[in-house]
């Protein structure tokens, strides 16, 4: 499985972002975008996800078969935002997106323990603290089976153990070929094509920057 982006640009509000982003991703590989605030990780994204249309360029999928057709039924999507319902447990939570996404390798409960939540899957999502509710939503990834994760700044909120942990989630991902694309501002410990994104001073289109 490969994911393409070809020239791709991104516009908010009817004005340009960023312009000639390009990139390959083959399964097992993740892709770090960086830059500074305003400069269109966000946005570049949602895009990818297919929640922003992108402005011009190419985006594409190859190789996915049947199962994975599309980058849409590749990808889980991990926002600023959870995603999570307050009012419902933990638990219901992550049986919503299993269902919603395909049961993924681990079990809800697995899933639990491995975020070290196990024992407060009964509580709604609304009482978990900050750090708690990014690790819940952390463990949406590993009951899903989806192969592309995109994910926004992952580690917001999270302490040293969780980030070590995650880390090591997301290198076990790769391994086992899935995709991580990654926008970030804190070193996340893996190993990763870095893509920079420009400045953003000015409202003009910006140029993303492999290395
Ligand atoms: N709905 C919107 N309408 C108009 N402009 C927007 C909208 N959403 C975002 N923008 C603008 O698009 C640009 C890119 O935003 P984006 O969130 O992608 O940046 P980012 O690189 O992820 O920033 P950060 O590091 O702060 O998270 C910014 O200048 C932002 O103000």
């Amino acid at each position: 499985m490969r994911l393409i982006a070809e020239n791709l640009g991104g516009e908010r509000g009817g004005e340009g972002v960023f312009s000639g982003v390009g990139f390959a991703l083959d399964q097992g590989q993740a892709l770090v975008v960086t830059g500074p605030n305003g400069s269109g990780k966000s946005t570049l994204l949602r895009i990818i996800a297919g929640l922003l249309p992108k402005a011009e360029g190419r985006l594409l999928i190859e190789g996915g078969g049947d199962d994975f057709p599309s980058i849409a039924s590749a990808c889980h999507y991990l926002g600023h935002q959870n995603a999570m319902k307050t009012a419902l447990s933990v638990v219901e939570n992550l049986r919503f997106w299993r269902d919603f996404n395909g049961s993924g390798d681990s079990s809800v409960d697995e899933a639990l323990e491995t975020v070290g939540l196990g024992g407060i899957g009964h509580l709604p999502f609304g009482y978990l603290s900050t750090g708690q509710r990014r690790r819940a939503a952390i463990a949406k990834l590993l009951v899903s089976h989806r192969p592309l994760w995109l994910l926004d700044e992952p580690t917001a909120g999270l302490d040293k153990a969780s980030e070590a942990r995650f880390a090591a989630l997301m290198m076990k991902h790769c391994v086992a070929g899935g995709m991580i694309v990654a926008a970030t501002h804190l070193p996340l410990g893996i190993e990763a094509t870095e893509l920079r994104m420009g400045e953003a001073t000015e409202r003009l289109p910006q140029q993303g920057i492999i290395s």
